[in-house]
């Protein structure tokens, strides 16, 4: 994009979604121009309440208030946070300039980010000492965190008229979209977060093969960590015929692609952690030549269809028989393995 014709302001919120988004940087900036203004404030906002959320220097008295009353920092130019110690912290530190640009976009995008902001702030509240019991709580929780930016995303893709009304309105479908990626980003950052003594894994799942959640990083409990394991990796299974709905209503290629890729690299990081007992070891990754080849084929329907039957068929044949929920996870890889 002509960076000469951009404000200064501009080019500086470019400077920091490079910053802070590493690679999902280029598919954001491939996005038509209106709808990528629009998503690199968005992208850059929801990173600054994130930001805030994931901040444990901050005290929960402050914290609550500030998470609640985010949204109306978005209309006071003046507003920034100094007190962040987090690695992102450069957008808390110039929020004034994210929100002036904020301030520049068209009305309708300023009221879905606000809203979504409102929304997912109050939520982050809800869950603030994470404790996640039911199914229904984990759903909950990332519907808060992610569900309500799929939803805020579509409600944009309509906005600027590069999509169907009914990928704004079908919010169920656009829900599923943040619960498929947040769902996959909880189950291979199992490690990562229990050494910080965060609990996104869901009680009612855990309790059936450990005391406690930390209790399954125990070399001596590894078969039940694993069980446990594959019981989640298949919970986020059952989203992938909402997904593959959703990019199947999509007509605008840059806009296919955003929204695909990441998709794709859920499918693949699944995949790989599915009855793998390196998730209570270390951080599992995909490999970067396969996430290439995700971010470069990912741009058609029949592209999806044949990644997500590639990875899914994957899973199938690597199902232990004695897995508690064998069947279970079959049935839920036959909806990404699909007819023929
Ligand atoms: C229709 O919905 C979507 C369509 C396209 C992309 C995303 C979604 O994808 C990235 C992809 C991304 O950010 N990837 C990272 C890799 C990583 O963080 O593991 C990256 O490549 O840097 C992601 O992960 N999240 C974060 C949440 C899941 C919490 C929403 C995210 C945060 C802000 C925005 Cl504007 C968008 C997204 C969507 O959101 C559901």
């Amino acid at each position: 994009c002509d960076l000469t014709l951009m404000s200064s302001d501009m080019r500086t919120c470019y400077e920091y979604l490079r910053l802070t988004s590493r690679s999902f940087c280029a598919v954001i900036m491939a996005l038509d121009e209106d709808l990528r203004y629009a998503v690199c404030i968005y992208y850059l906002v929801l990173r600054a309440l994130d930001t805030v959320e994931d901040d444990m220097t901050i005290p929960v008295d402050e914290k609550i208030p500030l998470l609640k009353a985010f949204h109306e920092k978005l209309y006071e130019p003046d507003w920034h946070y100094t007190q962040s110690k987090e690695k992102d912290r450069v957008v808390l530190e110039n929020f004034n300039i994210i929100s002036s640009e904020f301030r520049n976009l068209a009305p309708v995008f300023q009221s879905v980010i606000a809203d979504s902001c409102r929304e997912m702030g109050y939520g982050m509240t809800v869950f603030l000492d994470a404790k996640i019991d039911t199914y229904d709580q984990w759903d909950e929780y990332c519907h808060y965190v992610a569900g309500l930016v799929g939803i805020g995303l579509s409600k944009l893709f309509t906005a600027s008229g590069l999509e169907n009304t009914v990928v704004g309105q079908d919010e169920a479908i656009s829900n599923s979209m943040g619960l498929f990626l947040q769902k996959t980003n909880i189950i291979r950052d199992y490690y990562e977060d229990i050494l910080q003594k965060r609990l996104f894994w869901p009680k009612q799942a855990w309790i059936k093969y450990g005391n406690s959640l930390e209790s399954l990083k125990d070399p001596r409990n590894l078969n039940n960590a694993v069980a446990c394991l594959n019981e989640l990796v298949t919970d986020a299974l059952k989203h992938i015929p909402d997904v593959l709905t959703y990019l199947s209503r999509i007509r605008n290629q840059s806009v296919f692609n955003f929204c695909a890729i990441p998709q794709m690299m859920a499918i693949a990081t699944l995949e790989r952690c599915y009855n793998n007992p390196h998730v209570f070891r270390k951080n599992v990754k995909i490999r970067k030549g396969a996430a290439v080849r995700l971010m470069d084929q990912s741009t058609s329907m029949l592209a999806i269809r044949n990644f997500m039957n590639h990875f899914c068929t994957k899973i199938y044949n690597r199902i232990p028989p004695i897995d508690p929920n064998a069947g279970r996870t079959r049935t839920a890889v036959s909806y990404g393995i699909g007819p023929g």
